[in-house]
């Protein structure tokens, strides 16, 4: 790996920053406190974050800032990356904001992520792991030194990947303790199978069932001999049982003819008497009819026949028959005449209805135009008055005109006329009253003049003047129109009176007008009315007339119902007198119906007599029949009492009952066997039970057995590969142990020249000793403080060496990082570090990174960086020094010397 820029903002006392690295060997130098130390704590931030710091996040950020950046590029195995860390104070306290790692083709995001990501993918080591090989901060260069052997194993062990050996064989260690717990359960288990199963074993089970089998198999013949036993004696039973049924069907075979026989007897018996009862019967009714013979003769003479025969009966029905049709159809013809005349009577008392009533209507309606002509004539009158009234008035006003010069039809012109001459005489006086005026202006003048002596016009004295001359022509002037003023004020006022005489004319004329106007129409409505009351009274009359007419037409239509009434009262008498033969034809009827009830009363009769003889007849016959049969009965009767066999029935009663008997003792033997048979059977398939779970048992353990001798094997396997874990992280660590002991000589020697020293020894424990040259072993803590730093920068460069031999593919060799290393050197062993320094090159360490004041160093140097610090500000920047300047300082620091 080689860190090829770093970039700082806000980082310790960094405001901004920004640096390039080359490869080779970088020297920064600056006065104390200028910040070095933080620069290479930045780079070491940058790729393990938080862990990287002895504080917290906090101590990272510029005192007085809220955010700090850094940002590192760096080559790996050919790679460019670029890790960019952003860290805000926020609420008092510290954290990431982002970080990233980006890469050629992997972007990483997260502290954690990234951290891992440099630690075990880039480096394969982790922060502690960087400190203790290559980061070698100031006064930490005693580390190695002082850890005791086993931190010192771990860290070479990690460093160089044996952590993961062990790792590996604790795995496979715990994997064998399972393996043994569960090998520890199983074989318990097999051992309590292997107890059952011997317990079973012990029970002689095969044995015990061959036994259980032959018992069974002899009970099973004693049960077939038994049954055999019970079947003889059932069949014994069934015939002795069939012998006594048959016999006792016979026996109720005969109870059932006896019983037959007798009922038959009884049937006759009373056959018999029925047949007397029906003679009796016969008697009875031959008597009855004889009686109803002698009858007969009385009903045929009362009926008006001569014979009381059928045909005789039938042919007075007939006669009758016939004079009912007769009587009926004159009875209906009288009936429709009655119907037809009440009818009659109905619709002319109807129409004599209807003629009253018109003629009431027409006397109405003439009563009611009489009264309207009378209302005519009083409002006639009426109008005559008003009339009357009106030609007064009119009168009135014509007299008005008597007096005046014009008459009636003129008022209106006259009044404008007057009108007129009254105008004229206005404008008159009133020129006049101008006039007047004037001239007495003219006289009121000059007499004031004439007072003051001078002339009114000019104004020139009075004497002579001819205005003075005029004043008595302008008096007079004023006295005539005075009086002219006077005659026509007198004119005027009679104008006025004549103008309101004729106003009144114009209304009485206008009056007169609608007076007349009036009239005219009064007296046209007069006629009218007069007219109107003519006509009424005229029409009254002809419906008086009218009306008259038909009072008449109505009495002639009443007196014609009257006549066709009474010609349905003598229908309706003959009707009932029609009726009345009727009803005797029905009494003969009667008569005729008492006739023939008798001759077939005596005919039912002679036919009942005849059933009853049959009747009985058929009874003998029946009787007959009867005894044939139980004659029958009888004959059969006497076989079966010859067949019946006594004895025999005895004998099979007893073989019944000794049969019955042995069957209820062997149900019961065979009852007991049964239950044995089944006690038998239920132990041996117990028994049966038993083996088959001896077979399961035994399979089961062969099963078990299986999985422990394959848990016995895995066992072994897990044990091997602990062991192989085990002795390979022995073996690799011993020749891990022995290259670093020899390359940790090598450069020991190189360090240390071999003054005092002949060797170091590495044991397989990670022990150091190193051998003086007489052969003393000395601890290294024993060593100056001068050795102990060469000695340790030594192991750490053998480290650094078996780092990038011993391990495949790109070494993950870091940067090595040296803080201050020559503390405690003098000048002979700086140059000795120097050579170190230079040969790790050698080794393929890329880049070396020193902070040092030390000038060797300084000319061993590629690169050079100046660290300064503002005094004013507090704020450290870094340069890197350009190559003339290099070499000017390379040349001071000689030049110094
Ligand atoms: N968070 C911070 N903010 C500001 N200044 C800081 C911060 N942390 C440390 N410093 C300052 O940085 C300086 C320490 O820097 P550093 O240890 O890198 O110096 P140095 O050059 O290595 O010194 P020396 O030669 O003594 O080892 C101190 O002056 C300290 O005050
Ligand atoms: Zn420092």
């Amino acid at each position: 790996m080689k860190f090829d820029r770093l970039r700082l903002s806000n980082f310790k006392p960094y405001a901004d920053t920004d640096l390039r690295f080359d490869d080779g060997v970088t020297v920064i130098h600056g006065l104390n406190g200028s910040g070095k130390s933080s620069l290479l704590e930045a780079c070491f931030f940058a790729l393990y974050g938080s862990k990287a710091l002895d504080g917290t996040l906090d101590d990272a950020v510029t005192t007085g800032a809220d955010e700090t950046d850094v940002e590192l590029w760096f080559t790996h195995a050919g790679e460019e990356y670029r890790i960019t860390r952003e860290l805000r104070r926020s609420g008092g306290s510290v954290s990431t904001r982002t970080c990233v790692l980006e890469g050629a083709d992997s972007t990483v995001e997260g502290a954690r992520d990234v951290r891992e990501f440099v630690g075990d993918d880039l480096l394969r080591m982790d922060s502690e792991a960087f400190r203790n090989c290559a980061y070698i901060r100031q006064g930490e260069v005693n580390r190695l030194i002082n850890a005791s052997p086993r931190e010192r194993r771990e860290m070479i062990d990690d460093l160089l990947q044996l952590g993961k050996l062990e790792e590996y064989r604790e795995r496979a260690s715990d994997a064998r303790l399972g393996v043994e717990d569960v090998l520890a359960d199983e074989r318990g288990g097999l051992n309590k199978l292997d107890e059952q199963i011997d317990a079973k074993e012990e029970q002689d089970l095969h044995d015990r069932l061959n036994q259980l089998k032959s018992d069974l198999s002899d009970l099973g013949s004693e049960i077939e001999r038994f049954e055999g036993n019970r079947d003889d004696a059932r069949e014994t039973k069934e015939a002795a049982v069939s012998i006594i049924e048959e016999a006792e069907e016979r026996e109720s075979e005969l109870e059932d003819l006896t019983e037959e026989i007798e009922q038959k007897e009884a049937s006759i018996r009373e056959t018999e008497s029925e047949r007397e009862t029906l003679l009796e019967q016969i008697t009875e009714i031959r008597e009855d009819v004889d009686e109803r013979e002698a009858e007969l003769e009385g009903l045929a003479d009362a009926a008006g026949i001569d014979a009381a025969t059928e045909t005789a009966v039938a042919d007075a029905r007939e006669t009758l028959d016939e004079r009912e049709a007769e009587l009926r159809e004159q009875r209906q013809e009288q009936r429709d005449r009655v119907t037809t005349l009440e009818s009659e009577v109905e619709s002319l008392e109807t129409e004599a209805n209807r003629l009253r009533e018109q003629a009431a209507e027409k006397r109405e309606r003439a009563e009611e135009l009489e009264a309207a002509a009378d209302d005519a004539e009083s409002d006639l009158e009426a109008l005559r008055e008003d009339i009357d009234d009106v030609a007064a008035e009119h009168a009135e006003l014509e007299a008005k005109f008597a007096d005046e010069p014009i008459g009636m039809g003129e008022a209106e012109a006259h009044r404008e006329q007057i009108r007129e001459e009254l105008e004229a005489v206005r404008e008159e006086i009133q020129t006049t009253v101008e006039e007047l005026s004037v001239a007495r202006k003219t006289v009121e003048e000059a007499e004031e003049l004439l007072e003051a002596g001078n002339c009114p016009e000019c104004g020139q004295p009075v004497e002579d003047s001819p205005h003075v001359d005029t004043l008595e022509a302008d008096r007079e002037r004023v006295e005539a129109l005075e009086a002219e003023l006077g005659e026509r004020n007198g004119e005027k006022a009679q104008l006025q009176a004549d103008l309101e005489t004729a106003e009144s004319l114009v209304e009485a004329e206008s009056r007169a007008e609608s007076l007349a106007d009036k009239q005219e129409m009064l007296e046209e409505r007069a006629e009218t009315l007069k007219a109107d009351a003519e006509e009424g009274r005229a029409d009254a009359k002809g419906l008086r007339e009218a009306a008259d007419e038909l009072a008449e037409d109505a009495e002639e239509t009443e007196t014609e119902a009257e006549g066709q009434a009474e010609e349905a009262t003598a229908a309706r008498e003959r009707v009932a007198d029609l009726d009345e033969e009727l009803t005797e034809l029905d009494q003969r009827r009667e008569r005729l119906d008492d006739v023939e009830d008798a001759i077939d009363a005596i005919d039912d009769a002679e036919d009942q007599i005849d059933r009853l003889r049959e009747k009985r007849e058929s009874k003998a016959e029946l009787a007959a029949e009867r005894r044939d049969r139980l004659d029958d009965l009888r004959e059969r009767r006497e076989g079966l009492r010859e067949k019946f066999d006594r004895e025999r029935v005895e004998q099979a009663r007893n073989k019944l009952e000794s049969a019955a008997d042995y069957l209820e003792r062997v149900e019961g033997k065979l009852e007991e066997l049964d239950e044995q048979r089944d006690g038998l059977t239920g132990k041996i398939g117990s028994v049966q039970a038993e083996i088959r779970s001896l077979e399961a048992l035994r399979e089961d353990r062969d099963q078990l057995a299986e999985t422990v001798a394959d848990l016995e094997s895995l066992h072994e396997e897990t044990e091997t590969l602990e062991q192989t874990y085990g002795d390979l992280r022995a073996e690799l660590r011993q020749r891990n142990v022995e290259s670093l002991e020899r390359m940790l000589n090598e450069t020991f020697d190189l360090a240390y020249g071999n003054d005092a020293y002949s060797h170091i020894e590495l044991d397989g424990e990670y022990e150091l000793t190193v051998y003086q040259k007489d052969g003393t072993p000395l601890s290294p803590d024993q060593l100056s403080g001068g050795e102990r730093a060469l000695f340790n920068l030594s192991l750490r460069c053998a480290i650094y060496r078996l780092l990038s031999e011993g391990i495949e593919g790109a070494a993950p060799t870091p940067p090595l990082i040296l803080d201050e290393p020559t503390v405690f050197l003098d000048s002979g062993h700086v140059s000795r570090l120097a050579d170190l320094i230079e040969e790790m090159r050698g080794f393929g360490v890329r880049q070396i990174l020193i902070v040092s004041h030390d000038e060797e160093l300084v000319d061993a140097a590629a690169d050079l960086v100046t660290v300064e610090k503002d005094t004013t500000t507090n704020r450290s920047t870094a340069r890197r020094e350009d190559a003339a300047t290099l070499a000017g300082v390379k040349a001071m620091l000689e030049s110094g010397d």
